[in-house]
């Protein structure tokens, strides 16, 4: 398997305050190989925008390791952590002020980047990074002269302009419709399949796991569970996607069982394990008789 353009092994990060201490990550493991385009999901609080300050290079943590296509964000300091932010990683953020320069055109900020890096051949790649994101129409055009949504397209072209492996983007679609959210994630879409850049979206929105085959869902300062959508042909012979959901488990064996799971059983604090042909049982511990909640290694049931 190649290396991860994005690696978190046990990343933990916590803020100390006022006398309050919060564990905002606690050990979250997370790889996505190069080329995917993954959605990160989770409730208020769950931890998302704490992971991609770490990822974007703007915060460190606690413990833990962290790398994006090799860069071990750790140790990144000064001149480093703008050439990482520069030209590695491309930020695409919710509101446009931190996206795009008011006073120029949508060309002017594709072009800025390239010409703060030194790269040549600039106009032409302009006109291909808008073409490419569905806004060549729009190059001339000032921020406060485009919608919502061309403006995140545009900024998508920002974000890529310097070539970088990685994309990251948070609440992208935060502020757009539904129809408008879609046309930003389908910009995003064409970039990492004609590009092959890594993607990774931070959001709340729920319509954006179908415009992934990756969804990964935080809870508590970890990655809890996965879903993973491919393309499948029905007995009919009609295409369509299959979604199917996993239990993420790390290498020491540590796993979240769903709260529902949790819920229906009454399960709290401890339970018995059994170990089966070809699956482990989960047993309420103080319910000698209860049913048992199987997991199954294929899924979770
Ligand atoms: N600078 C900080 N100081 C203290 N606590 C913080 C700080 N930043 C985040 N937290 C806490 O860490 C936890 C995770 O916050 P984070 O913003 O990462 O969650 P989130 O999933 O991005 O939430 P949202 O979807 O609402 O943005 C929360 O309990 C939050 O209050």
């Amino acid at each position: 398997m190649d290396t991860p353009d994005i690696l978190c092994e046990e990343v933990v990060r916590i803020f100390r305050g006022d006398g309050i201490e919060v564990q905002a990550l606690q050990g979250l493991n997370l790889r996505v190989q190069p080329g995917e385009m993954t959605a990160l999901v989770g409730a208020s609080g769950s931890g998302k925008s704490t992971l991609l300050s770490i990822l974007s290079g703007l915060d460190t943590p606690t413990a833990g390791r962290a790398q994006v296509a090799g860069v071990d964000l750790l140790d990144l300091t000064g001149a480093r952590r703008s050439a990482y932010q520069r030209n590695t990683v491309g930020f695409v953020w919710q509101q446009t002020p931190r996206n795009l320069l008011p006073y120029l055109t949508a060309a002017e900020n594709v072009a800025l980047p390239m010409t703060i890096s030194g790269r040549k051949g600039r106009k032409g790649r302009v006109a291909e990074l808008l073409e490419l994101t569905g806004v060549g129409h729009c190059s001339e055009r000032t921020p406060s002269q485009l919608s919502g949504g061309e403006q995140q397209r545009v900024a998508v072209a920002v974000a890529i302009a310097n070539a970088p492996r990685v994309i990251l983007a948070d609440e992208p679609t935060g502020e757009l419709d539904e129809q408008t959210s879609a046309e930003v994630l389908e910009a995003l879409r064409s970039v990492n399949e004609e590009l092959g850049t890594t993607t990774l979206i931070v959001t709340h929105d729920p319509t954006v796991s179908e415009h992934v085959t990756r969804t990964v869902q935080i809870r508590d300062g970890r990655c809890s569970t996965e879903t993973l959508r491919r393309a499948g042909v029905s007995d009919d012979g009609n295409h369509h996607m299959i979604a199917e959901e996993f239990a993420v488990i790390d290498r020491v064996g540590r796993l979240q069982l769903p709260q529902g799971f949790m819920r229906s059983l009454d399960i709290q604090d401890r339970v018995r394990l059994g170990l089966e042909d070809d699956h482990v049982r989960v047993t309420p511990a103080d319910a000698a008789n209860s049913p048992a909640a199987d997991i199954d290694p294929s899924g979770v049931r």
